[in-house]
Formats: structure tokens, sequence, C-alpha cells
């Protein structure tokens, strides 16, 4: 996979083992005899690519935000790339826990060290912001799962941006960002990680010393799941209760020392460790931490947003009580981009696959085709493209509003709030849920060989399953945004004006029916009806609750199933919205074939949710079944009229094979080749007899056990 790096193999002891087995399998399997081994890429792939009708680097341009960063993307990628001390000999799959986590190491110091050398030189600090999905695609080519850095650069770093006064980022962001100090994001506990609110670590000041005393009064409140907590870290940012002059203030971030900078040694009064196994992530070091009434300066509380004085008295210095879930905030809306990413690359493996493989005969005699053909698999992928689209586009709209309000609260205004953390929880919440589903359906769709860690869909499902439950889970978050959509509805019922991204409710709560047309724009509306209809249907629930008797929170309660459904209906119709605009913004100066095939691509999305969601239109709006019926088969043809150009394309995500590490999906299709060389590669191949024979199975054989 990819191109091989000579110079690391002496750093490793597996890479000495696998040379010896490599002997072996030469040996053994005889592969070099085999005929049916080549070289030279898939003919099918090559037809494919010859019979794509538009040119392939235009959409890439769109998707990179433009011609000039697809050149810059290329040029980090290439410096990252051509250094070619990326990827492993050993698949780092088949390493033990440890070595893995050694390897994890080894590689982010080397990716650390490009990146502050040659890529943070070349574009500043922007690449950790709107520009990080470039660090995040590069970081791929080295990392098969996760960097013990990540949180590193994901949230300690953000966190003292948007936490720290002036002072204590210029204190600290240069040691981070030089990579003298790393740090991780410590916030949840073996009790908690919903509600921050009930945390139960404490920060008590003590004015005496001017110091906090970290403490973790039971084993609940003991910090669980920081990723590179668990060995890498020496610092981190704790969130603890803060208590002064005896009361308790709620949660604050403080930044904790936790090992010694030197030998690393965990300081007296903590207690940090590893995790253990888990689904994935399993190179990421997840911690646990623990304190015993630990002591750090006043200072080292980032009191951006409130601040202890040296007496002990408390300042609210926010004009929002909820700035200190900031970083929560940055995360969910880096997030949506993440996964855009992880599902672009999915959708590359299955569809390059698909275009290779040949099975079963569609008629009796004649040749197998190839899957890509059977308008089943057309259904299970193409959506895929299209929802990465989807997810792409969206996150490049939600950034810039999370800019603007940004910049809006810089100048102490922070009435947009509401609105940003309405619309980041409810695309997190989506935007990863259905990037596993579909990454799980590109594996399904590639049968018996998706199952292989080599073909890398495992590995995506298991880190993209994670962000659905981390940084705020599916149900929960949708629930905030549910908070916002019912408030909305009640001021659009009391003819209030209400904000851009509902104002869908003013038409809606005048209880018209829409109409269907099956258009873009007819779907999206209806689309937004459906939304109306649950939120109503909400507040009907909740009124008849509470008239019943029952007071607010037990009635929103028990209305939870149907505010979780009408945040979903919500989010859906905005991400449709956004695709069909950002689709028409973006192409307008484009090819016309450029053009035909986005707008392609957005229809099939349009119409996959349109079918998807037929009970909702029928009851919310006075679509018929006859509307169904042809919205089914404007489907049935957009698979078809996109089907020429599926391998163009994912090859307009333009992943090179490095970062895409898939035997399934790299770019010139060898995919049986492939396959045998990482399985040649397994340690169980190291030696022709295993010595369990000796120990057990000749025992057994021979009765002798
Ligand atoms: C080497 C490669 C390098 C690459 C570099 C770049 C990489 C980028 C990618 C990054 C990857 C990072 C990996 C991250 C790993 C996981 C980290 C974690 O999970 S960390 C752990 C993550 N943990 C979690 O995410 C925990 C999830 N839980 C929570 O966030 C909170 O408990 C809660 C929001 C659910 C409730 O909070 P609670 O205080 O109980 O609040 P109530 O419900 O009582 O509502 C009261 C009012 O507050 C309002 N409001 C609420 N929030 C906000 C807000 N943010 N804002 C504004 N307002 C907000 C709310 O609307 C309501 O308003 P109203 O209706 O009254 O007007
Ligand atoms: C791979 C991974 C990495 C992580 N990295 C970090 C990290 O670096 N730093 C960090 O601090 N944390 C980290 N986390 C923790 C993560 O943020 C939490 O797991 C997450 O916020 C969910 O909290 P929980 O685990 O306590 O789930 P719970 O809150 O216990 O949720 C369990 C179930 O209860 C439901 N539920 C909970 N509350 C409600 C409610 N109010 N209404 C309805 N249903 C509810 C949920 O929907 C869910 O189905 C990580 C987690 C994972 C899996």
């Amino acid at each position: 996979m990819g191109t091989r790096c000579e110079g690391l193999r002496d750093s490793l002891s597996p890479i000495a083992y696998y040379e010896e087995y490599s002997h072996f399998r030469l040996d053994c399997l005889k592969i070099d005899d085999n005929k049916e081994l080549s070289m030279s890429a898939n003919e099918d792939l090559a037809k494919e690519r010859a019979r794509c009708d538009f040119n392939v680097s235009e959409i890439t341009n769109i998707l990179d935000g433009g011609i000039e960063r697809t050149k810059q993307r290329k040029k980090i990628e290439s410096i990252a790339l051509s250094n070619g001390k990326c990827c492993d000999v050993t698949p780092e799959e088949t390493l033990g826990p440890k070595e893995r986590y050694e390897n994890a190491i080894r590689k982010s110091c080397l990716y650390t060290k490009i990146v502050k050398d040659q890529v943070l030189t070349l574009t500043g600090l922007e690449v950790l912001g709107s520009n990080s999905s470039v660090l995040r695609r590069t970081a791929d080519a080295f990392f098969k799962d996760i960097s013990p850095f990540l949180l590193h650069l994901g949230m300690f770093v953000p966190t003292i941006m948007g936490q720290g006064t002036p002072e204590q980022q210029s204190y600290w962001l240069p040691r981070a960002l030089d990579f003298q100090i790393i740090g991780t994001y410590a916030q949840t506990e073996l009790g908690h990680g919903t509600f921050i609110r009930g945390l139960e670590t404490t920060a008590t000041y003590d004015p005496d010393t001017e110091e906090f005393v970290i403490h973790s009064p039971r084993l609940t409140s003991y910090k669980w799941w920081a990723g590179g907590l668990g060995k890498t870290s020496n610092y981190c940012i704790v969130v603890a209760q803060l208590y002064t002059q005896g009361k308790c203030y709620g949660i604050h971030p403080f930044i904790v020392q936790i090992r010694d900078e030197d030998t690393h040694m965990p300081l007296p009064g903590v207690r940090v460790g590893e995790i253990g196994p888990r689904m994935g992530f399993n190179t990421a070091d997840n911690g646990f931490l623990g304190f015993d009434h630990y002591r750090i300066p006043r200072n080292h509380m980032l009191m951006k947003n409130s601040q202890v004085l040296k007496d002990g008295t408390y300042v609210k210095v926010a004009s929002h009580s909820k700035l200190t879930y900031g970083t929560m905030v940055f995360v969910r809306v880096m997030l949506v981009n993440e996964v855009a990413f992880n599902l672009a690359k999915a959708a590359t493996i299955a569809v390059r696959y698909s275009a290779v493989r040949r099975q079963s005969e569609k008629i009796s005699g004649e040749p197998e085709p190839q899957i890509i053909d059977y308008v089943t698999q057309q259904h299970k992928l193409f959506v895929c493209i299209a929802t990465a689209h989807a997810l792409q586009l969206s996150s490049n709209w939600l950034w810039k509003t999370f800019s603007a309000v940004l910049a809006d609260m810089r100048g102490g205004n922070t009435e947009n709030l509401p609105e940003l953390h309405a619309l980041s929880s409810c695309l997190k919440a989506l935007s990863t849920s259905d990037s596993a589903a579909l990454i799980e359906q590109c594996r399904l769709a590639c049968g018996g060989h998706g199952y292989m860690l080599s073909s890398n869909l495992p590995l995506l499902y298991s880190f993209v399953t994670a962000t659905r439950t981390y940084e705020g889970d599916y149900t929960v978050l949708l629930l905030q945004t549910a908070r916002f959509l019912i408030k909305a509805w009640e001021q659009a019922e009391s003819g209030n004006p209400v904000t851009p991204t509902v104002s869908y409710m003013e038409e809606a709560v005048v209880g018209n029916k829409y109409k269907w047309n099956g258009s873009a724009e007819g779907i999206i509306k209806a689309a937004y009806y459906v939304a109306a209809g649950k939120i109503s249907s909400s507040v009907t629930s909740i009124r008849k609750r509470m008239k019943n008797g029952k007071a607010f929170e037990d009635a929103w309660e028990l209305t939870g199933v149907q505010l979780v459904a009408a945040a979903e209906a919500h989010c859906r119709a905005v991400i449709c919205d956004v695709y069909r605009k950002e689709t028409v913004r973006l192409t307008a100066n484009s090819s016309p074939n450029v053009k035909t095939v986005m707008d392609q691509l957005n229809m099939l999305y349009l119409s996959h949710w349109a079918l998807e969601r037929t009970g909702d239109l029928l009851r919310y709006t006075s679509t018929t079944e006859d509307d169904i019926i042809s919205c089914q088969q404007r489907y049935e043809e957009l698979l078809a009229a996109i089907r020429p150009n599926a391998v163009g394309l994912v090859d307009a995500f333009d992943f090179p094979d490095e970062i895409l590490q898939s035997t399934l999906g790299a770019y010139d299709g060898r995919v049986y080749e492939r396959l045998m060389e990482e399985a040649l590669k397994s340690p169980l191949n190291a030696e022709p007899v295993n010595r369990s024979f000796h120990q057990y199975l000749k025992p057994l054989m021979q009765g002798k056990l």
C-alpha cells in the first residue's frame, strides 16, 4: 500500500520480525511464480476514468474551497508525504498494544517535526483553525488509527486560545505550539460525561498560598477518557467545580501539570494511567486521572471568562454564562468537517473496489458484471458520495457562521450564541451519525474484503462511530437543539421575529399544509414543513401533558422522543438547504458537465431523504402516493445518470494512496495483489508451523492431552 519506507527498518523490533518472515512467504507461498500477481493497474478502473465526462480537478477545487486552497493542500501533503517515513512496514494493527502505542508516538513526533518546521512556517496558525482539515488529511498518512497528540492540537491549544487571558495565552501558547509541553482536555469523569454541571472534581482556592487545591473526592470523580492522557501528556486542562470563599461557582477550566517535565514521572498527588482496550482510538492512550489535594498556582485557572482574585473574590467577566463551554462548540464545528472527510475516504474505497470487483451473473452465461453495475450497489454508494459533499459544504458554511458569531462575541455581543449552539449541536449529531452509518454501509458494500482491517473500513468506522458519542452524545445534543426550536416556535406563534435558520416557522405556524413539488427547492421546503410539523406536534404534546398536571420538566421528558425527531428533521432540512444553495453558488461559473453532475448528486441526496421520510411527508405535507412514485422514479434515473461518473467523483476527493491506506481503495485498483501482500505480513505467517501445534494440537490429536 502506498510507498514503502525503507528508512524505518531498524527503528522497530517488529520490523526485524517481518523481514524474517518475508523470506518465509516467498519460499512457502511462491507468490513470485504466481502469474496472476501483476504490477499493472486494473483495467476496469482505467476504463471508468476514461468514461468520466467532467474535469475531476474542477470538483476537487470546489470541495477544497478554491484552486488556491487546493494548491496549498497539495503542497502541505507533498511536504509530509515526500518525507518518505510516514507509513509502517508492519501494519500497525498487527502490533501488540505497547508496541502500537510506541509506534504511534514515534510517528507523532516525526509528523510534529514536519508540521513545526515546514507546515506552520508556510501557513501560520491558520492551519490549526479553518484550514486544519489539511493537517487531518496529512496526518492520516502517518496514522491508521489516532495520534496520541490529537487532543493537544484539537482541544488543549484551542482551550488556551478560547479561555485564557492574553497574558495566559502569551505564556502557554508558545510552549504548547512548540511542543515543549503536551496537553489534553480532561473533562469527562467515570461518573459523568453528559451532565457536566454534575462533575465532581473540585478546585478549592486557598488565599493563604494563592493556590487551588485540586481534589478527586471519590472514584466517580476520576477523569476518564481524555485522549493522550494515559502516557503522553505532561499537562492537561482539568475541568473542575470551583470553590472560593466557601461557595461553589460551578465548573471552570484549569491548566494542570501532571508529569515532571524532565523525567515524565507522575507528580506527587497525581494518579494517572491508561483506561484499557477500546473499540477504536487504540493508539490514543485515553486515560484516567485522579488528584489527592494537589496544588496549582492561582494563575493556572484560565481566566478569560471569570477570575478569582488573590483574596479569593470571584469575578464574572463574560457576558454569557456558557462561554466556558466554548471549546466544545469549537470542536463540534470542527467535527462536521472531520466526519465529511472520513466518509469521503470510505466512499472512495468502496466505489473504486466496486468498479474492480466482478460477481455473479446478470444474465446466465454472460461475463460477470462489475458490482457497481447493480442498481442496489449504486443505491448503497452514491448517497455516500452525495452525503460527503453535503457535509463538506455544510461544514464550510457552519465554520463561517461560527467565525461570525465569534467576531460578534469579541465585541461583547452574544446575541447569536444560542443559535450557533443549536446549529453546531444538531449538525454535529447528524453528521457524525450519518457518517458512521454510511461508512458501515460502505464496508458492507465491499462484502467479505470490507471486513479486512487492511481495507481500512473497520478502522474508519470505529473512529467515526465514537464521534457520535464524544463531544456531546447524539440524543443529548439534539435535545439541546430542541430547546431552541421550541422557544423559537413559541416566538413565531406570538408573532415575534425569529432568527434566520428558523424563519420557516413564521409561515408554518399559520397552519398551511405544503403542496408537494418535486424540484430541489420544493423538496427542501417540504423538509422544512416536516420539521415544523414535528416541532408543532411536540409543542402540542408538552402543553397537553402540562394541562394534565405535569410539571414542564416532566412534560418535556415524556415528549423526548418527539423532540429528538423534531430536531433531527430541522437539521436535515438545514443540511438540504445549505447543500443546495452552496452547490448552486459554487458551480455558478463551472463547466456545464461539472454543474450537471454536482446537480445530480444534490438531487440524489434530496430525493434519497424524501424517500427515507415518506411517512413524514404524507403526514405533515399534502404529498400524495403518486408524488412518492415519481420521486422514486427520479431517484432511480439519478443513479443511472451518476453511474458513469462514479469513479471520477471519488477521484475528485483527491486522496493519495498514503492517506487512504486501503487495499481495496488504492488508485490503481490492484485489489487482490494488495490483499495478498498485506496477508503475508500477518505475524502468523512468520513461521510455517506455530508452536501451539506442538504444545496443544499435537497432544490433542494424538490423545495425549
Ligand atoms: C495530529 C492531527 C491534528 C489535527 C488538528 C485538528 C483536529 C480537529 C478535530 C478535533 C478532534 C478532537 C477530538 C475530541 C475527542 C473528544 C473530546 C471530548 O469528548 S471532551 C468532552 C465533551 N463533553 C461534552 O460534550 C459534554 C456534553 N454535555 C454538555 O455539553 C452539557 O452538559 C449540555 C449542553 C448537554 C447541558 O449543559 P447545562 O449546563 O446543563 O445546560 P442546560 O441544558 O441546563 O441549558 C441551559 C442553557 O444553556 C444553553 N447552552 C448549553 N450549552 C451551551 C453552549 N455550549 N453554548 C451556548 N449555550 C449553551 C442551553 O441552550 C440552555 O439555554 P436556554 O434554553 O436556557 O436558553
Ligand atoms: C473515543 C472517545 C474519546 C473521548 N475523549 C474525551 C476527551 O478527550 N476528553 C473528555 O473529557 N472526554 C472524552 N470522551 C468522553 C465523551 O465526551 C463522553 O463519553 C460523552 O460526552 C458522553 O458522555 P457519557 O459517556 O457520560 O455518556 P452518558 O451521558 O452516560 O450517556 C449514556 C446514555 O444516556 C443518554 N443520556 C444521558 N443524558 C441524557 C439526557 N439528559 N437525556 C436523554 N438521554 C440522556 C445518552 O443519550 C446515552 O444514550 C471521549 C469518549 C470517547 C468514546
